[in-house]
This record gives structure tokens, sequence and C-alpha cells, in this order.
């Protein structure tokens, strides 16, 4: 099994994350203070993201990354191999996507004086106190809606990827930086977009169960929320997400496309 995808993948995935911070550092107050937690975990998970989806590619296709230019796979092919990458990627993020969601809506004020502590002091404090309160399978609450989350969103990703590059690139070439940060960028938009809907729904399970269990599974979530406040829920952080996906996921294929020039 080829490796340097995986190590791409880790390389670029920690780059996107880097340009992701300042949007990050708003959407989640104190939680990316700190870089090495979030470079640790993104970088994994990005890192399984592309090695799946290449080596899928390789099983479907039965070709390199290097050979894929001239030989380009179908997009039927993409679709699958992306659905692949994301549905195993999903399992390797589901325990820190659980931390990040349930600090950023730590409601304590935090370091007040004689005001209450907060609950979780840090990822790691975070992570301990789900471990000793759930057992392991806390760590993973949620993980059934990031799944749903990630498996096509993840094909629709490589597919508006591979549609760009293809429209923009002369037959049997590399496609241009430029061409690259834009077809990036929009894979990422494209892939926020659909994933906003069960993105909400997934934090909402996240969260679920810390003071009182609220709902009986994903569709349940789902039914009470619309019920609740109507259908413009799914929507809710669209625009941040989509400003924060184009910069990262331009810089992630770049640094991804180059590495694997280069290796
Ligand atoms: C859930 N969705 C839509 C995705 N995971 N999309 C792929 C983008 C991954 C990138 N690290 C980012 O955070 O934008």
């Amino acid at each position: 099994m080829p490796v340097e995808e995986f190590v791409a993948g880790w390389i670029s995935g920690a780059l996107g994350l880097v340009l992701g911070h300042p949007f990050d550092t708003v959407k989640l107050l104190g939680f990316f203070k700190g870089m090495s937690f979030p470079i640790a975990s993104i970088a994994l998970v990005n890192s399984v993201l592309f090695g799946v989806y290449s080596n899928s590619l390789l099983a479907l296709t039965a070709t390199s990354h290097q050979e894929r230019r001239t030989q380009p796979p179908s997009y039927t092919h993409v679709f699958i191999a992306g659905c692949t990458g994301g549905f195993l990627q999903a399992y390797f993020l589901a325990p820190f996507d659980l931390i990040k969601v349930r600090l950023q809506n730590q409601t304590e004020p935090r370091g007040q004086l004689g005001g209450p502590p907060p609950r979780y002091r840090g990822p790691m404090h975070c992570a301990a106190s789900i471990f000793q309160k759930e057992g392991p399978r806390g760590l993973f609450r949620g993980a059934w809606a990031l799944t749903l989350r990630d498996t096509p969103t993840l094909g629709i990703y490589f597919v508006t990827y591979e549609v760009l590059c293809r429209q923009y690139t002369p037959e049997g070439q590399n496609p241009s930086s430029a061409t690259v940060l834009v077809a990036g960028g929009f894979a990422g938009i494209a892939s926020w977009v659909t994933a906003t809907p069960l993105d909400v729904i997934k934090s909402r399970m996240q969260m679920d169960g810390l003071k009182r269990r609220a709902y009986q599974g994903v569709l349940d979530c789902m039914v009470s929320s619309v019920r609740q406040e109507g259908p413009g829920v799914f929507f809710r952080g669209v625009t941040i997400n989509s400003a924060r996906a184009f910069p990262v996921n331009a810089v992630t294929f770049l640094s991804y496309e180059y590495l694997l020039r280069w290796g």
C-alpha cells in the first residue's frame, strides 16, 4: 500500500489548519489558543482521508497518483473513493471533534475569580473526563451523525476538485497552481455547504446527555430541531463554514499536489 499519500495528507492538513486558524479562533474561542492539539488531530484525520482516498482509487482503477493525469478515473470511481475516505476518517475524527464541540459550547466563564470553575480545563482534561464518566464509547458520541455527514460530502469534495481541475487543464497535463487553489477552495465550499445540515445535527447529538438526554437518535434530533426552529436550522453556520473552507482547502490541495509531485 503506497504511504506517500498519507504523509502528504498529514502535512497538507496541518498547513490548511494554520490558514483556517483565525476562523477557528472566532468559532472556538480558546480552543485553538494552543496549536499542538488541533495540528496533531487534524493532520492525522487529513492523512487518513487522503491516504484512504488515493489507495481506494488505486484499488478501483489500478492507477497511481502520477498516472491519473494521463488516465483519469471516472467520476463514479472518484466519488466512491471519496466516500470511502470520508467514512473511515469520520472514526478517527469523532473523539477530536467531540472534544472541540464540548469546549466550544462550554458556557461557564473562564478563569473568573470566585466564579464556578469551567467543566473542562482544556482538550486533554475534556477527553479524560468524558472517558471517566462515560467510558471509551463516550468519546464516540455523535460518531454516527458524523459518519452520515462525512461519507457523501467527501465524495462531493473530491468530485468537485476533479471536475474543476479537468475543466481548466489541457488533457494529460498537471493542473496549474492557480487551478489547484481555485478547485481546492470550491471543493471545500461544496463539501461544507452540503455537510452543514448534518453538521448542526451532529453537534447537537454530541452535546446531548450532558445535562439530560433530549434526543432518541439522529432522526429524532432532526425532526425536533425542525419542529422547534424551522428548516433554517439546517443552515446555521453555513456562511462561516464556507468562508473558512475556501482558503483551508485551497492550501490543503495545493500542498498535497506539490508534495506528491516532488516526492
Ligand atoms: C465535513 N466536511 C465537509 C469536510 N470534512 N470536508 C473536507 C474538508 C476538510 C478540511 N480539513 C476542512 O476542515 O475544511
